[in-house]
C-alpha cells in the first residue's frame, strides 16, 4: 500500500517463470509495501507468463533478458533508463545447470555444462550489476538468491552448489566495490521450495520432507515469507547491512545433528 516500507522506491525484477517463483513472492511484497516495479522474462515462451502477472502488479515489462545474451542485458537496461531514467533495487532470481548434472555425483561434471551453470547462475549477478550502479545514482540494493549447498554438501546439489558458493563470494566482492556508492549487495539463502526449478529434480519431496522433519521450525519456507524478509534487504530497514548472507530457511542451517527425543508437533 501507499505508506509502506518501499514508498517511491523503483526496482527491477529478474527472474519471475510463474506465480510460484521465488521472484514473484519478492516482487509481491515489495508491491504491498509500495514499490514500483519493473520485469524481464527469460524468452518468448514465459512472456504471456510473466506479462499477466506484471499487470496484477501494474508493474512495467522492460522486455527480454537471457543473461547469457550481454545485448539483452544492454537492451533492458536502457529500457529502464528510458522509463525511470534511475533504479533503487535489483532482485536477481536467476540459477541454472543442466538438470542431467543435479544429479549422481559431483566429479563427474562436464566442463560444458560447469562453464554455462557458472555463466547463468553466478557471472549474471555481476553482469547485471555492472548495469544497475550506472542507474542507482542515489545507491540502491541488490538482491540475489542463494541456496545451504553453497556451504555444506546436499545430495545433487553438484555443480549448483559450487555455483553459489561462487555466488556468495561474488555478493561480498561487489558489495565493498559498491558501498562508497550506498549500493548494497546481499542475498537470501532460502530452503528448498517446490518451484519451476525444484521440478524434475529427483525426489525433491523427500528433500522437503526431510525439512520438516529436521529444520528447527519444522516446517518448509513459502516465497511469500522470503518475500517478507526479501523487503528487508530491498528497504531502508538493512541501510546498514551490505555482503550479508541471510538464511530464510526454518533454521535449517544451524542444525548438525536433531536429538532423537526433540519434541515434535
Ligand atoms: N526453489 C528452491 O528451493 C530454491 C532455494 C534456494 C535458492 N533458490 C534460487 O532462487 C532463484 C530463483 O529460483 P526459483 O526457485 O524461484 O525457480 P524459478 O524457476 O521460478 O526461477 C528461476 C528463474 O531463472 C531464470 N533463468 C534461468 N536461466 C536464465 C537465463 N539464461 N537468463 C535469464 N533468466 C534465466 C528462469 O527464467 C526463471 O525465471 C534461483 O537462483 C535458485 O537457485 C531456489
Ligand atoms: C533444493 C534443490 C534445488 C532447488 N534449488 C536450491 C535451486 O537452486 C534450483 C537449481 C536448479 C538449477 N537448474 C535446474 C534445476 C534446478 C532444475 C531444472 C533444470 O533443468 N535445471 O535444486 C536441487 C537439485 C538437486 C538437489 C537439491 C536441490
Amino acid at each position: 500500500e501507499a505508506g509502506g516500507l518501499m514508498k517511491g522506491k523503483r526496482g527491477l525484477v529478474l527472474g519471475v517463470a510463474n506465480n510460484r517463483s521465488i521472484a514473484w513472492g519478492i516482487a509481491k511484497a515489495a508491491h504491498d509495501h509500495g514499490a514500483e516495479l519493473a520485469f524481464t522474462y527469460q524468452g518468448d515462451a514465459l512472456k504471456k507468463r510473466v506479462e499477466p502477472l506484471a499487470a496484477e502488479l501494474g508493474a512495467l515489462v522492460v522486455g527480454h533478458c537471457d543473461v547469457t545474451d550481454a545485448a539483452s542485458i544492454d537492451a533492458v537496461f536502457a529500457e529502464v533508463e528510458k522509463q525511470w531514467g534511475k533504479l533503487d533495487f535489483l532482485v536477481h532470481a536467476i540459477g541454472f545447470s543442466d538438470k542431467d548434472e543435479l544429479t549422481g555425483r559431483f566429479v563427474d561434471t562436464t566442463e560444458g555444462n560447469f562453464s554455462k551453470t557458472m555463466l547463468i547462475s553466478v557471472y549474471s549477478l555481476t553482469a547485471v550489476t555492472q548495469r544497475a550502479e550506472k542507474l542507482m545514482t542515489d545507491g540502491g540494493s541488490i538482491l540475489t538468491l542463494t541456496y545451504y549447498g553453497a556451504e555444506k554438501v546436499m545430495p545433487n546439489y553438484n555443480v549448483m552448489g559450487v555455483a553459489k558458493a561462487a555466488l556468495e563470494a561474488s555478493v561480498q566482492y561487489l558489495a565493498v566495490d559498491l558501498g562508497p556508492k550506498n549500493i548494497r549487495v546481499n542475498a537470501i539463502s532460502a530452503g528448498p521450495i517446490k518451484t519451476l526449478a525444484a521440478s524434475g529434480i529427483g525426489d525433491f519431496r523427500y528433500i522437503l520432507k526431510w525439512n520438516e522433519y529436521n529444520a528447527p521450525l519444522r516446517r518448509t519456507v513459502t516465497t511469500e515469507e522470503v518475500g517478507d524478509s526479501g523487503v528487508y534487504f530491498l528497504s531502508d530497514l538493512s541501510r546498514a547491512v551490505t555482503g550479508e548472507v541471510h538464511h530464510v530457511d526454518s533454521g535449517y542451517h544451524v542444525v548438525g545433528m536433531k536429538a532423537v527425543d526433540a519434541p515434535d508437533i
